[in-house]
């Protein structure tokens, strides 16, 4: 116990913590922290450095016992390992933090600063949000595959860019005729800010998410993987089924009924976090689905 107590001081004296009077300063590093740490426990889960974060946790166990039990030669080994170790660890974390900066990077977080008033505009009107859940109500009936981006506070131009601009109203006629099957627009993903549909046949990012349904093919993926590097919201219209899935923050809402169907519309219309839902489960496949 003395020898712990001794490596704890000996390794950690760096680690002052802030002084026992509390000062407003002191509270707001307290509130920066733990933002950080949530937002950094919340990456973790959703994307699949969770599974590797649980490896490491294991790893980071043995390696303290064996400084607290002083293990010299264990210790020479971990020491001439160690930048290796950091390295290895970057590589196997590259696609996650690559993810992770580019959507801090997407993140207007000057304007939000400055203009907080932004979040409490509707992000399109009432007969826009009417017109997408007609159009893809009725492509769902027709068994039409659709996949929709609807942009939030983070800008989906360099997706836009990767198709055709389109710059019209939102109409459900607009969208029946863009996925109309083996018509010029209908592959991919079609993008909406505010009122408009900017571009349409857009390329969206794959999510690699392992837990995502073996059933799923790209449209889905997709739809999912544009959700995990923005705060956008997809609706997707399965072609093979019919129904409606709803894509947010890296989880998948699927098979939604019309009723949700708007409720999860009227909310993200209005900037409320919409709340996330143990997504990736097994589903049973219903009748005729
Ligand atoms: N990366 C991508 N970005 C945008 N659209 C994509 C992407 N990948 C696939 N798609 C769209 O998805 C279509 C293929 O869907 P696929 O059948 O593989 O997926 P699915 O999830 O099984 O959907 P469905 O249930 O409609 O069959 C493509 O024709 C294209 O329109």
């Amino acid at each position: 116990m003395k020898a712990a107590l001794q490596w704890i001081s000996a390794h950690f004296y760096w680690m002052r913590l802030p002084s026992i009077t509390i000062t407003p300063i002191d509270i707001i590093q307290i509130l920066i922290l733990a933002w950080i740490i949530y937002k950094i426990l919340a990456w973790i889960k959703t994307s699949h450095a969770w599974s590797l974060m649980k490896g490491l946790v294991v790893i980071g166990v043995f390696v303290a016992l064996i400084y607290i039990f002083q293990m010299t030669t264990l210790i020479y080994i971990i020491n001439q390992g160690l930048g290796l170790v950091i390295m290895a660890a970057m590589v196997i974390f590259q696609p996650e933090l690559r993810k992770a900066l580019e959507s801090l990077g997407r993140r207007q977080i000057v304007t939000r600063l400055f203009m907080p008033n932004r979040q409490f505009e509707q992000l399109f009107s009432d007969r826009t949000m009417n017109e997408m859940i007609r159009g893809c109500e009725e492509m769902a009936r027709a068994k039409t595959g659709a996949l929709i981006v609807i942009e939030q506070n983070d800008n989906l131009s360099e997706y836009e860019r990767t198709g055709i601009e389109v710059d019209a109203l939102v109409t459900s006629q607009l969208l029946i005729n863009i996925f109309e099957k083996n018509t010029p627009l209908h592959d991919g993903a079609v993008i909406v800010r505010g009122d408009r549909v900017t571009a349409a046949t857009c390329y969206l990012p794959l999510s690699d998410n392992m837990r995502l349904s073996k059933e799923l093919g790209t449209r889905h993926r997709a739809g999912v993987g544009i959700s995990e590097v923005t705060d956008s919201l997809t609706i997707i219209v399965s072609e093979e089924t019919g129904r409606i899935s709803l894509a947010y923050r890296g989880s998948l809402e699927r098979g939604v009924t019309e009723e949700r169907f708007r409720e999860r519309m009227i909310q993200f219309q209005n900037k409320s976090e919409l709340k996330r839902r143990p997504i990736f489960r097994k589903e049973k496949p219903k009748n005729g689905t």
